[in-house]
């Protein structure tokens, strides 16, 4: 997004539904036209109690009070761009229908909601044909599949050709762009495209693997609401959808850190500024510094990969790849190429055992041996990487998580294997450790900072994930409740987030060649994660 400092905050109102956890509807608008640098406003069509898992009720107030607002908003401020979501029955299609008659925006977005992700009707079935009857005040309309089915009246689209042809038979009737969008179709590429009337090709295409989350609420809400602003903003309709998509795919990719309810959750719409917030130097900014912050935990614990102290080497240009909006970052082109990865990892009966709390003991234990095994090299990969960093910051950083494993692990060694001397480290375990110390100590900042980055980033990962599962299974008693916690804390996140900048900027300037090797140092540490979890003392042993 290019935006200065000076550029107006487009005025956007949601004309939209509610949702108490905050997901979808007016709040996810809410939040989606701030994040795209908006300002919103917001009246209220329907009153509904749901939840990640579903619609529970629906209170529609007298269309006389959804008219007061309209009115009371239209009365006192110039609006930018219209974004309209849930209507819900046809009293409300008509009031709203004759207001966007009355009092045209610049720019109007109608996403067409009829269900919730989680299922429910949002939209009365009677309603159908009068919402019909509004699209034509739209400048474009977002359909999801299923919408888009109900719009061109046929069968809900299979494949990506026919919900093209679809998308094209709506915006030839309703004379309006159609932003067709592929979250519904099964596979692993979510395609959206801007159809637009009396064209046979779409106006602009967006590809994209689909990001590996349930966390899907309100992402068509969001993702209309923050086009909308953008678009107003800007007036490009093709680059509007794409700057909105590149931030709802982060949003996506963030969704899991959030841990709100237990089924479909929503999305993480400030997933761009959360590095910021948590800056000092911005706190400060803010006028709410406060020098006396409590130190950070010394990062103790079982595979405390080196946490340093909260603070430590945070980048002072922390906020530079925020600062870049929307961009798409390095890094994020490294975890989606490893999507298949993960999803081996999370599928490992040793993963799975060990969140719901079912994993033997010993095999915990052997595990554990083997992680004191990697610590020690990785402690040394640390340390080479401090030594070849480019500047100060991320010197700190990398010498202090050096130092926080070394801890961590003495620490660990007295507490677990008392008087026992370790078991010899296994072939996988000798294969990662050498293969960590053969890029940090050989190939440059660039690419050793790469090769390490699974190693925070794959257990931020799976500790948030198996924390959940633990939630779920229960929380109190659980056998590898402290384990999992470490995981999951804050500390290690932001450790992560740190690693995270220091390969993007090492990325900005590095030559396509150096590239390439970080990206296979990502994707061959990834894959030696995966052999490290799937390994078992029987294989190692040789046992059958
Ligand atoms: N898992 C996912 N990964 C990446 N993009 C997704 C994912 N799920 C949905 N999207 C995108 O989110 C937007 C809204 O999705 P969609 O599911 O089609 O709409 P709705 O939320 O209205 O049902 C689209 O741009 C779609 O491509
Ligand atoms: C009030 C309201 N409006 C819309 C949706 C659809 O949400 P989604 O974007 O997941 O389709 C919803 N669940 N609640």
């Amino acid at each position: 997004m290019t935006t200065t400092p000076s550029a107006p905050a487009p005025r956007v109102l949601s004309i939209a539904g509610t949702d108490p956890t905050g997901g979808a509807g007016h709040a996810a608008d809410l939040k989606s036209i701030a994040a795209m640098g908006g300002y919103g406003l917001s009246v209220v069509t329907a009153v509904v109690a749901q939840n990640t898992q579903g619609v529970v009720a629906v209170h529609t107030p007298p269309v006389e009070v959804l008219q007061a607002q309209l009115d009371a908003v239209a009365q006192d401020v110039e609006l930018d761009a219209v974004k309209v979501g849930m209507l819900g029955s046809v009293p409300v299609i008509e009031t709203v229908g004759r207001w966007l008659a009355e009092h045209r925006a610049p720019v109007v977005v109608v996403d067409p909601v009829m269900v919730a992700t989680a299922g429910g009707r949002l939209l009365e079935p009677e309603a159908e044909h009068a919402l019909r009857r509004i699209l034509h005040h739209a400048d474009l309309i977002t359909p999801n599949l299923p919408e888009l089915a109900v719009l061109a009246e046929r069968p809900v689209a299979r494949t990506w050709d026919e919900a093209l042809a679809q998308g094209r038979a709506v915006a030839d009737t309703f004379g309006t762009r159609v932003l067709v969008k592929g979250g519904h179709l099964a596979g692993e590429s979510t395609p959206d495209a801007l159809v637009v009337p009396g064209r046979q090709e779409p106006a602009a295409q967006y590809g994209g693997a689909r990001v590996a989350t349930r966390n899907t609420h309100g992402t068509g809400c969001s993702l209309s609401s923050a086009l909308a602003t953008v678009v107003a903003r800007t007036g490009d309709w093709a680059g509007g959808i794409g700057t909105a998509r590149t931030w709802l795919r982060g949003a996506l990719r963030a969704a899991d850190s959030l841990h709100v309810g237990h089924g479909n959750g929503p999305v993480h719409h400030m997933h761009h500024v959360q590095d910021l917030v948590a800056d000092p130097a911005f706190v400060s900014a803010a006028g709410a510094a406060d020098d006396d912050a409590a130190p950070g935990r010394s990062g103790v614990g079982p595979r405390a990969h080196g946490v340093p102290a909260a603070g430590a080497g945070q980048p002072a240009d922390a906020r530079e790849a925020d600062a870049r909006g929307t961009a798409e970052r390095f890094t994020d082109e490294l975890w989606e190429d490893c999507a298949p990865i993960r999803e081996e990892i999370a599928a490992l009966p040793f993963v799975t055992a060990l969140g719901d709390g079912t994993l033997e003991r010993a095999a915990f234990e052997w595990y554990l041996d083997q992680d004191m095994q990697y610590l020690e090299a990785y402690s040394r990969a640390l340390a080479l990487l401090a030594a070849a960093a480019p500047g100060e910051e991320i010197r700190e950083f990398f010498a202090a998580a050096a130092a926080a494993v070394v801890t961590g692990e003495s620490a660990l060694h007295r507490a677990r294997l008392g008087g026992r001397s370790p078991e010899p480290p296994s072939a996988t375990t000798s294969a990662y450790a050498d293969f960590l110390l053969a890029r940090t100590g050989q190939d440059g900042f660039a690419v050793g900072a790469a090769a390490v980055l699974p190693c925070y980033w794959l257990y931020a990962h799976v500790g948030t994930e198996l924390t959940r599962r633990a939630h779920d299974v229960g929380w109190e008693g659980h056998p590898f409740a402290d384990w999992l916690a470490t995981y999951s804390d804050p500390d290690f996140q932001s450790a992560t987030d740190v690693a995270r900048r220091a390969v993007d900027r090492a990325a900005a300037t590095a030559d396509p060649a150096t590239r390439e090797a970080m990206r296979r140092a990502f994707r061959r540490a990834c894959r030696l994660e995966l052999a490290f979890f799937a390994q078992t003392a029987d294989d190692a042993a040789g046992r059958p």
